[in-house]
């Protein structure tokens, strides 16, 4: 949206904003100068925010997580097409990333549309997907089992050191979404291990087909960041998928998450 201050929000151009986002359930906003208060500020008229389960919040500010990818770093965060936190029994409603410091090239973030994605299957297809839900954890971002170990290593961003248990919830696997009552696939590459009742080797099959399913170009946009830009998406009905193509430089985020309802 442009000529937006995101510090300075009328009511009406709050309005303006809920719509758009409900629309297009991802939106952008250029060069905003936000201070980590004006940030969460922005985020709490959606909703109360999240303090995230798993990895260390910016220091002084636990509402804020600092996704960041050091120079000299491998991995980033969030380089596989996954909806935030799916793992809680009540996944965030939306998250606002805002770019501090971007690489002076790559680092472009990916968002998917699952409402389109779920629009596109074939009646057949949908109507298999009805009745089954999904396990979510944070294995994936644990590591261990999944041989994820040296990722979390080699990532910047720091694992809480009080908060290593596994977290799971189990998730209707096409939710509908509580604001535009459009249904939605709600599996992800990160978090959803198998479908409830079935082992991971019977699930992957079909988690795989969703997911190259939900990512197929038609339902993505790509974002290109400036410093000082903003994306707000509908993590009830998106994926997300952040390239680490940037090697050699850093890059600063940081994202607000604000809490969601349970799917169903
Ligand atoms: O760094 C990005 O572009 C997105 C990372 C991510 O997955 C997130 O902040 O939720
Ligand atoms: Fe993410």
């Amino acid at each position: 949206m442009l000529n937006v201050d995101l510090a300075r929000l009328s009511d009406d151009i709050f309005e303006e904003i809920h719509q758009a986002f409900l629309e297009f359930a991802v939106i952008f906003f250029r060069n905003q100068t936000l201070t980590p208060e004006q940030h969460k500020a922005f985020g709490r008229r959606f909703g109360k925010l999240n303090i995230h389960p798993t990895y260390e919040p910016l220091p002084g500010h636990e509402e804020i997580l600092a996704v960041i990818k050091e120079k000299d770093a491998m991995h980033n965060i969030g380089d596989t097409w996954h909806t935030d936190v799916t793992y809680l029994p009540e996944p965030p409603m939306g998250s606002i990333l805002y770019a501090k410091e971007i690489p002076p090239y790559g680092g472009d973030t990916l968002f998917a549309n699952l409402s389109m994605a779920y629009d596109a299957l074939s009646d057949g297809m949908k109507l298999m997907l009805e009745g089954l839900n999904a396990v979510h954890s944070n294995a994936y971002l644990l590591g261990g089992k999944h041989g994820n170990e040296d990722r979390n290593q080699t990532r910047s961003t720091k694992l809480r050191e009080d908060r290593r248990q596994e977290l799971t919830a189990v998730h209707p696997v096409v939710r509908t979404h509580p604001e535009t009552g459009r249904k939605c696939l709600f599996v992800n590459q990160a978090f959803t291990q198998r479908f409830e009742n079935m082992t991971i080797d019977e699930s992957l099959p079909l988690l795989d087909f969703l997911v190259r399913h939900a990512s197929r170009p038609e339902f993505t946009c790509r974002f290109r960041w400036t410093q000082g830009a903003v994306a707000f998406w509908d993590n009830r009905c998106t994926y997300h998928y952040a390239l680490n193509d940037y090697h050699g430089f850093r890059r600063e985020m940081h994202r607000v998450t604000v809490n969601g309802d349970r799917p169903l």
